[in-house]
Order: C-alpha cells, then sequence, then structure tokens
C-alpha cells in the first residue's frame, strides 16, 4: 500500500510534466522498435500522447486500471478493460507500455503479467515500484506524493512567515 498521507508533496506544472515527458521520449527512441504503446488509463494517457509524438507510435491501445479510490489511499486493485488480443501476441515482445508513475508496482505488476516482454515506462518512480519498470525520468522518495498538472488548480498561498 502507497504511504497514506505523505509527509512531502511534489507538484508538477503543465511545462514541467511536458518536458519530463519528452526526456522518456528520448529515453525510449534508441529501444523501440515499438510496434504499438499501451497506456495505463488515466494516468498513462498524457505520457502517452507526448511520447507516441515523438518517436512516431500510431497504434494506441488502453489498458483500463483503477485502485487509488480514495485519493492517496490504494485499495483493491480494479481491471476495468483489458488489452486486445492481438496485442497480447509474443508475451508482448515490441509493445512499449506507458503510466504517469510507478508507486508501491501494484498497476505495474498487472499488467507485467499480461505482458512480459513489453517494456514498461513511467514519467516519474518511488523506490518500491521501480523495479517494476524499464525506463523512467525522475525517482521520487516514497513518502512523497506527486500532485499532477490535471489534478490542481491555482489556490491562494500563504505567506511562508505565516506558517505556510
Ligand atoms: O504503483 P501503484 O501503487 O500501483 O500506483 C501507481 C498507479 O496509481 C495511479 O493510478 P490510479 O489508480 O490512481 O488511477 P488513474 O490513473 O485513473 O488516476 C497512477 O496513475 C498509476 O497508474
Ligand atoms: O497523483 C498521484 N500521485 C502519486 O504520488 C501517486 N501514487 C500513486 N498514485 C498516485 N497518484
Ligand atoms: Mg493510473
Amino acid at each position: 500500500m502507497a504511504t497514506p498521507n505523505p509527509d512531502k508533496a511534489f507538484p508538477v506544472s503543465w511545462d514541467q510534466f511536458h518536458r519530463d515527458a519528452r526526456a522518456l521520449a528520448w529515453r525510449l527512441a534508441g529501444q523501440g522498435p515499438f510496434r504499438a504503446i499501451v497506456c495505463i488509463t488515466r494516468g498513462g494517457l498524457v505520457p502517452a500522447a507526448i511520447v507516441t509524438r515523438e518517436i512516431g507510435i500510431r497504434l494506441i491501445e488502453t489498458v483500463c486500471i483503477a485502485s487509488y479510490h480514495d485519493y492517496q489511499n490504494q485499495g483493491q486493485l480494479q481491471v476495468i478493460k483489458t488489452i486486445a488480443p492481438d496485442l497480447l501476441a509474443d508475451r508482448g515482445e515490441g509493445i512499449l507500455v506507458v503510466d504517469d508513475l510507478v508507486d508501491t508496482g501494484k498497476t505495474a505488476k498487472v499488467v507485467r503479467d499480461m505482458l512480459p516482454k513489453a517494456h514498461i515506462a513511467t514519467v516519474y518512480a518511488k523506490p518500491q515500484g521501480r523495479p517494476l519498470v524499464d525506463t523512467f525520468v525522475t525517482e521520487v522518495s516514497q513518502d512523497t506524493w506527486i500532485y499532477f498538472p490535471w489534478d490542481m488548480g491555482y489556490t491562494f498561498q500563504p505567506p511562508i512567515r505565516d506558517g505556510a
């Protein structure tokens, strides 16, 4: 289970996310060829859009998995939609799997079991899940919560002198 209410915050802006997803594409560019991408929804949809544009993949599939039903607390993992049979052939050889992050590694493990030979890539990784991914860009500590730009809005920030 992910650390409930992690101590540290790692907020990511759209600009930063675009830069980091492009850095992931640079790392993946020499590792193909990939015949298709499978993105783990919903978080994997945004990096998949950027990576497929950069490395020229047009065949895009989803595997729909949810486990954080209650904000930062992980519950039962649900596979809502699985992968098309033609992409499951060859145990996932030549398939690129993309997600926004790996935390405990439970989500990545489920996809690894479906596609043992696929290349799994995430933009961010925490130590517990890191062994499950082949390529990532930035590691943060296990007690950090990553705040993605699609989950945030602008709010007033109290001055530091008031104990922010
Ligand atoms: O390594 P884990 O501990 O399994 O956690 C990582 C997963 O958790 C989040 O998805 P979430 O289940 O919140 O669904 P979402 O992508 O639809 O937001 C994130 O997008 C990863 O897919
Ligand atoms: O937005 C998120 N930030 C995280 O750090 C995280 N870990 C699992 N699922 C997560 N979702
Ligand atoms: Mg997800």
